[in-house]
């Protein structure tokens, strides 16, 4: 019988994925033998830094890779919003599942709708990407960073840190705390991360034996769609810590990719789209168009920071 250890973070989103890896390998393939092992990476150890200031969200990923590669694990389960754009020689991602709601949730205690926040009413994110894009629809907030995971960013909301907080509607879900969003923001207010709400399975290249059980796990409409985002951000330098945005979505037999480059005070805010049915062409037409409007400025200032 095949047997698969499955590495992840320990938080709680990261074991709800795990073991969501883990039931649909159960029913793709009976008998087989599952085990998860949990790990507590710097990236969840360093949780008072902002997390743009630590070498991005890179830090949650690798040391998962490199249980990885030193076979201590056969997959790593990651949000596919926090892998980079270019996987460690060895490695590759062998299989994106099927994405849950996409959009960023805007959560408060006291109102339902950012347009209800009384000028400088502080909302914590710190995402340069979630931030720029309040601020361009509402200028009069205050954007705080907030770190941690799910639970302690509610908490830090429940404790009167902030009026209001943006997470990703998908982590909130999955953690049974759908009942917390205020408001799902529309994706043409807050256009998410590239790859939010699609968990994806890394393995080792060469083991082909974990590839072929993993073929039975793949969306590949979700899989098609990340990877045009992914290609986007990839020609724009792939740092998770620039506040770029990307959503592609099937509208019939193509796909439809929007693409976002923001400035983080969201004064300059950059947007392209394009259609097509080959991922990776779509990904580059976005990026150029994007690059062609002076995206690679941006993204020149933010990295000397
Ligand atoms: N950076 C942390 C992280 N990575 C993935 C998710 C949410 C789930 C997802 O997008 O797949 C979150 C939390 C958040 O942004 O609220």
């Amino acid at each position: 019988m095949p047997q698969i250890r499955i590495g992840t973070r320990a938080s709680p989103l990261a074991v709800w994925q795990a073991e969501h890896v883990r039931d649909a390998l159960y029913a793709a393939h009976p008998g087989i033998q599952v085990e998860i092992i949990r790990m507590t990476t710097s990236g969840d150890i360093l949780l008072d830094a902002p997390l743009h200031s630590l070498g991005g969200k890179g830090l949650f990923v690798k040391e998962i890779e490199e249980a990885l590669l030193a076979e201590h694990v056969d997959v790593a389960v990651h949000s596919m919003k926090d892998v980079p754009a270019q996987q460690p020689e060895g490695l590759e991602i062998a299989a994106i599942m099927a994405r849950e709601d996409v959009r960023d949730a805007f959560v408060s205690n006291s109102v339902v709708h950012p347009e209800q926040l009384k000028p400088g009413a502080r909302v914590g994110s710190s995402s340069l990407r979630r931030r720029a894009q309040l601020l361009q629809h509402y200028p009069h907030l205050q954007v705080d960073d907030l770190r941690g995971n799910v639970a302690t960013r509610l908490r830090k909301l429940d404790e009167g840190q902030y009026e209001a907080i943006i997470l990703a509607v998908a982590g909130l879900k999955r953690l049974q705390l759908g009942a917390r969003i205020s408001t799902a923001l529309p994706v043409e207010q807050s256009l998410p991360a590239v790859g939010q709400g699609a968990v994806g399975i890394e393995i080792r290249s060469e083991d082909t034996q974990t590839r072929a059980l993993l073929q039975a796990l793949i969306d590949p409409a979700t899989q098609q769609c990340v990877l045009a985002e992914r290609s986007m951000n990839r020609i724009l330098g792939g740092d998770c810590r620039l506040p770029v945005a990307a959503l592609a979505e099937w509208r019939g037999q193509s796909m439809y990719l929007r693409g976002l480059v923001a400035s983080p005070d969201g004064a300059r805010l950059l947007r392209a789209e394009a259609d097509g049915a080959d991922p990776v062409v779509l990904g580059q037409t976005v990026a150029e168009q994007l690059l062609a409007q002076g995206a690679a400025a941006i993204i020149k200032e933010i990295q000397s920071q």
